[in-house]
């Protein structure tokens, strides 16, 4: 991820800083890495805020369950590179009304720099209840066709903790995504991989057609972070009770 202070806000863009203001040897290592990459690179030139943008780009290209038109809530959006390609994704042209007109719910427990064409909500913490009511409130009677949620807690660096922190976090944007979702809606979510991977898996199961693990190939090799794509989901009026 492009870190958040090497983004300046400039005008309606963001521009991403290549100075880097860190000292020491990881930092160093850090710089050259992000120099390197092809991902950093893209992201610069198509003006996203970070390379994960490339992420759900890749899982959009494999699974097309993004579309124009579709309503998509994006749970722990900063810097915004998820929502600004949603925003595109979502709407074919947003300067012709007559062309079909998405909507993207960007919210985080950060601030969050407007993003065009995206219902922004910042300081907007998922394990809160007024987020919710923020949501409904900007839903307006209307479900969503995705939740994605690239949420991350902070890392402590010991696998086993932060394995079990990523997966409690995930499960409050599988609560949100079974209140909001449309039936046969999709739901989007980043873990990174341990013991409880399979457990959580069976749990979402139980509301989804169809629940695949995803490593995208502009997610590091090094990293232990994987992507749970779940497709169709079960609405209770899809469940017919005998
Ligand atoms: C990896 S970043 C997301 C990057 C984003 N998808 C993008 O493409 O720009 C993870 C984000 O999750 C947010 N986050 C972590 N815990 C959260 C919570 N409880 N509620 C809302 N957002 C949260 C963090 O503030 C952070 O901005």
């Amino acid at each position: 991820m492009i870190l958040k202070s090497n983004l300046k806000f400039v005008g309606k863009n963001f521009k991403v800083l290549v100075a880097f203001k860190g000292t020491g040897s990881s930092s160093k290592l850090w710089l050259e890495r992000q120099r390197k990459d092809p991902y950093v690179k893209r992201a610069v030139k198509e003006t996203y805020r970070a390379r994960s943008a490339f992420k759900l780009l890749e899982i959009n290209e494999k699974y097309n369950f993004i579309k124009p038109g579709d309503l998509v809530i994006d749970i722990g959006a900063s810097p915004g590179s998820w929502s600004q390609l949603a925003v595109k994704l979502t709407n074919s042209d947003l300067r012709d009304l007559t062309k079909p007109q998405g909507k993207v719910i960007s919210l985080d427990r950060e601030f969050i720099y407007p993003i065009d064409g995206a219902h922004v909500l910042s300081y907007s913490d998922i394990t809160l209840p007024e987020t919710k009511l923020k949501i409904e409130k900007l839903l307006n009677g209307q479900k969503a066709t995705s939740v994605i949620s690239d949420m991350a807690p902070n890392s402590t660096g010991q696998s086993t903790f932060d394995h079990d922190a990523i997966i409690e976090l995930q499960a409050k944007a599988f609560d949100m995504a079974k209140q909001f979702l449309d039936s046969k809606g999709f739901f989007l979510c980043k873990i990174w991989f341990g013991d409880g991977t399979s457990e959580f898996k069976e749990k979402l199961s139980k509301n989804f057609e169809s629940v695949k693990s995803i490593k995208p190939p502009a997610s590091r090799n090094q990293s232990a972070e994987i992507f749970i794509f779940c497709s169709n989901f079960k609405s209770k009026i899809n469940i017919v009770k005998n």
